[in-house]
């Protein structure tokens, strides 16, 4: 290993490979876990290594310093992602036909407000990256559109919970009191996938999805397991035919997704004001979904498959992070009665007070993304499951710690080796790797009214972005970031103040008994958080108001 070129040209350490040109390549995409430990290992004695993936250079980042770097505004216009998008995302996800594709790929403008140097004279209508970005930061990232998704999402996971098992007092009404004593058992797994999923897309797509495609939720997940081999085919050119399955599957998905986008632009009346600023109306579910849609329409591209193929990519981008985070939540606090406790405790003081007759409400979103220790237990979730690798386009040459990072080369920043640092997240009798729901709580003394002093719990995750980046970083990160963390949050706010959690044990997916505990499942390895390769079973119970 080491240099490769002197002088202005110090290349890091490169990772060892037995089959040189092959392997490392090979092994990313068919043994992803096993190449990520080879790489943390790498990444013990150095911050940057480098190796080569289907002929690009790929460098491997670490360190809090060199990945603030790479998210730092200086590099904004230096590391980007367009190049990827045109190599893959564009064609593969969003389905862009070749002279659509054209369209992006000679637009070299960047992101930034101004085009990039020797681009000036491009047209404002020409700049793709940046006019299709702005549709995410405007409609998902900003507040006023994400309180109406939020409210759809509270307003029908309330109705899909109350609908679990009816609450003690209607079931005296109801005469179905047996029932209720013996509450009802769920897979986690399950229930997440399906009914939380079901009101999550209801949220962003409008109930007129499920009545145009009531398989809308099975087809998304049957993507979701054809993802990776989707993105091997076109990274190794595996021919269609040799991968029917995962085409066929993503087929599938996006005729579900078609359906429904066929009938809402059919009946939405684009000339009625009220429709046409709705936040949220019945057709295209919440704004950004229209947005994105009529971005693609009016920016003139053809490609049959590209509206299901945009919109299709953010519900399963809706999902896909927000769904196996939940499962390993609602499992993590299951298996602890004593973390249960505590977090419905605290959820009991999220609840809006209705000011005439002192009564509580229901759960104020906003309230509930402030609780400390469920803030706590969210964060600890996605840094223990989130594995995946920040890859970004270099344009210019430019150094970090001490070593030349090339043009055109790539850049990958695993979240493994930053989540896992036992030097930034060990503490005493908590090592790293372990799920330990009050890591990143701090308690502050504070006197009340009457100047007694009480301890109070606060959420301390200061200056850790170099460390801690499950959304992605820099003026790229995940546009959805705070609605997925609305929704998770309330999603065990709203189950744990309604019904008590009994842990009932350990199954394997297919329902057999399991004799251990889930891991983060090895085939989602390198795509984002990883789902719990084992189910829970529990009890729940309505708790009596
Ligand atoms: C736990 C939940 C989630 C996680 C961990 C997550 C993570 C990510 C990451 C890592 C990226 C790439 C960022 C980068 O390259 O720096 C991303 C992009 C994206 N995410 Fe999320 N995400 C989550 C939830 C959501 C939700 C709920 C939505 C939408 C409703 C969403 C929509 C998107 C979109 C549209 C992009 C692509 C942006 C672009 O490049 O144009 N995500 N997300």
């Amino acid at each position: 290993s080491g240099g490769g070129g002197g002088g202005g040209d110090k290349q890091p350490p490169s990772l060892w490979e037995p089959i040189p040109f092959v392997y490392n390549s090979l092994q990313f995409l068919l043994d992803n876990e096993g190449f990520m430990k080879r790489a943390q290992a790498a990444l013990k004695k150095t911050t940057v290594a480098r190796f080569r993936q289907g002929g690009h250079l790929v460098y491997l980042v670490s360190g809090p310093k060199n990945v603030q770097a790479v998210f730092g505004r200086s590099h904004n216009n230096n590391i980007h992602n367009d190049d990827l998008m045109v190599r893959s995302t564009l064609p593969l996800w969003y389905r862009l036909s070749a002279d659509d594709l054209r369209r992006f790929a000679t637009d070299k403008t960047g992101r930034g407000r101004n085009p990039l140097p020797g681009t000036e004279d491009t047209p404002p209508e020409n700049r793709l990256f940046l006019g299709y970005e702005h549709v995410h930061n405007e409609f998902l990232a900003r507040a006023q559109h994400l309180a109406p998704m939020v409210e759809q999402y509270q307003r029908q996971l309330t109705q899909t919970l109350d609908g679990l098992c009816p609450s003690p007092s209607d079931a005296t009404g109801t005469g179905k009191k047996g029932r209720n004593d013996d509450g009802v058992v769920l897979g986690v797994v399950d229930f997440c996938k399906g009914r939380v999923a079901r009101c999550a897309l209801h949220a962003l797509l409008g109930p007129g999805a499920f009545e145009i495609s009531p398989d809308l939720v099975e087809r998304m997940w049957e993507f979701d397991d054809a993802v990776f081999p989707l993105v091997m085919g076109l990274r190794l050119g595996v021919p269609e035919w040799l991968n029917r399955r995962a085409h066929a599957a993503h087929r599938r998905y996006l005729n579900a997704v078609r359906r429904y986008l066929d009938a809402a632009w059919a009946d939405f009346d684009w000339a009625d004001p009220a429709s046409a600023d709705a936040r949220w109306e019945p057709r295209f579910g919440a704004q950004v979904t229209r947005e994105v849609a009529k971005w693609f329409r009016d920016h003139g591209f053809t490609g049959p498959d590209t509206g299901p193929g945009a919109v299709g990519i953010l519900a399963w981008a809706q999902n896909s992070n927000v769904i196996p985070t939940t499962t390993w939540l609602v499992m993590e606090v299951a298996r602890d009665p004593e973390l249960l406790r505590a977090l419905r405790e605290e959820v009991e003081t999220a609840f809006a007070t209705d000011g005439a007759t002192g009564r509580r409400r229901t759960l104020d979103p906003q309230k509930v993304a402030a609780l400390p220790l469920l803030a706590s237990a969210y964060t600890e979730t996605l840094r223990l499951r989130m594995n995946f690798n920040v890859v970004r386009n270099v344009r210019q040459s430019f150094t970090m710690a001490g070593y030349t990072i090339r043009g055109g080369s790539l850049l990958q920043v695993p979240t493994l080796v930053a989540h896992y640092d036992e030097d930034v997240w060990g503490a005493e009798s908590h090592p790293a790797s372990e799920f330990w729901a009050g890591r990143h709580i701090k308690y502050t003394d504070e006197p009340d009214a009457e100047g007694r002093v009480t301890r109070k719990r606060v959420f301390a995750m200061a200056s850790r972005t170099g460390s801690y980046f499950p959304y992605g970083g820099g003026n790229l990160i995940c546009p959805g970031r705070h609605f997925a963390k609305q929704e998770i949050m309330l999603t065990i706010a709203l189950l744990i103040s309604r019904f008590d959690i009994e842990f009932l044990g350990w199954t394997k997916l297919d329902g057999s008994p399991s004799d251990r505990p889930p891991r983060n499942d090895p085939r989602f390895s390198g795509g984002g958080a990883a789902p719990p390769d084992r189910d829970m079973k529990i009890r729940i119970r309505p708790i009596a108001s």
